[in-house]
């Protein structure tokens, strides 16, 4: 049961960093329950916005529905209720619908709605697709403007207007025109969160914007860094985002490049940097090389950024 109304859960996600946790695999490539409880109390420790389980650097898109489920409830009750839980929705609209319902008796606060897989789709539809997932749950509902499920300001207003529970719009996309009009549209209706691959870069001039927050994938690895350039990024200290652009992300994207797919699996390879190793990646992602750990490795500590205690609790 959702301690959050929807509003509650719109006003607390907007002002603290948002935190998407790794969902951690055996070597068989199981879900591994007590590793991903063990993480989610490591990260909730720090203090955070909100937790997004099975999201894209939870690699949601590779969970069946039941895994799926299954992380959503392991995060709410490992979380403690320090701070809210969101579940993820994706797939066909029956799929994410399923996935809104099944989060919502999980305990979640909330969904995220993920892109629908393959095909193109256009504003009628996809409102449609989110209209069901939004009618289908009690709890927030925030929309991921990314791939293949691109909302133009009219088709957010919509959606806001018909669901009081729509409370949220996600950016992985950049395309300033489009965002302009998205926040000039919606106003305070929503709340806007960054979500571009390590939102980190993006972070001050989309503020400037209206995206009060954002996603950081690297807060898995270097927590108190990530904090702290979220602090940065609030107090409008373009000089102090500047030097830790400088000193860790800049570099930290050279070596993300290096293979599509790593703006995900470099964050267990930074999990491995840091010895706080929680497996690998499910295919179709792969996992960095060893050499690109070492250098991974390399930076954080160059950048003395290694997290004051990551040693995993078994
Ligand atoms: O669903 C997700 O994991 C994301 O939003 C993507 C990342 O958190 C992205 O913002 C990043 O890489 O920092």
């Amino acid at each position: 049961m959702a301690t959050y109304s929807p509003s509650e859960l719109a006003a607390t996600l907007k002002e603290g960093l948002l935190s998407f946790p790794v969902t951690p695999f055996t070597a068989d490539g199981e879900v591994d329950d007590a590793r991903y409880a063990e993480h989610i109390a490591w990260q909730t420790s720090f203090g955070i916005g909100g937790l997004f389980a099975a999201g894209g650097t939870g690699e949601g898109f590779s969970l069946t529905p039941a895994e799926s489920a299954r992380v959503v409830a392991l995060a709410v009750e490992a979380a403690e209720g320090a701070t809210p839980v969101l579940g993820s929705a994706s797939g066909n609209t029956a799929q994410a619908v399923e996935n809104a319902r099944a989060a919502e008796a999980a305990g979640a606060e909330g969904v995220l709605l993920l892109p629908p897989y393959l095909t193109d789709c256009d504003q009628d539809g996809l409102l449609e697709h989110a209209s069901a997932v939004c009618a289908a749950t009690s709890v927030g509902v925030i929309v991921y403007n990314r791939a293949n499920a691109v909302y133009s300001a009219r088709t957010v207003a919509r959606l806001a207007d018909r669901h009081p529970n729509f409370i949220g719009f996600k950016d992985a996309l950049g395309d300033i025109e489009q965002l302009t009009r998205v926040v000039a549209t919606n106003g305070d209706r929503l709340f806007y969160l960054g979500g571009l691959p390590t939102a980190e870069t993006f972070a001050l001039p989309l503020l400037q914007l209206g995206m009060s927050t954002y996603s950081s994938a690297m807060y898995n690895f270097v927590p108190e860094f990530a904090l702290e350039f979220y602090r940065d990024v609030r107090k409008l200290d373009g000089a102090a985002v500047t030097e830790k652009l400088t000193r860790f992300v800049l570099p930290y994207l050279d070596i993300r490049d290096r293979a599509k797919g790593y703006g995900v699996s470099i964050v267990k390879g930074g999990l491995r940097a840091v010895d706080r190793d929680l497996g690998g990646v499910r295919p179709p992602l792969q996992d960095l090389t060893a050499r690109d750990v070492d250098d991974l490795r390399a930076l954080v500590d160059a950048a003395g950024i290694r997290p004051a205690d990551a040693t995993l609790a078994r």
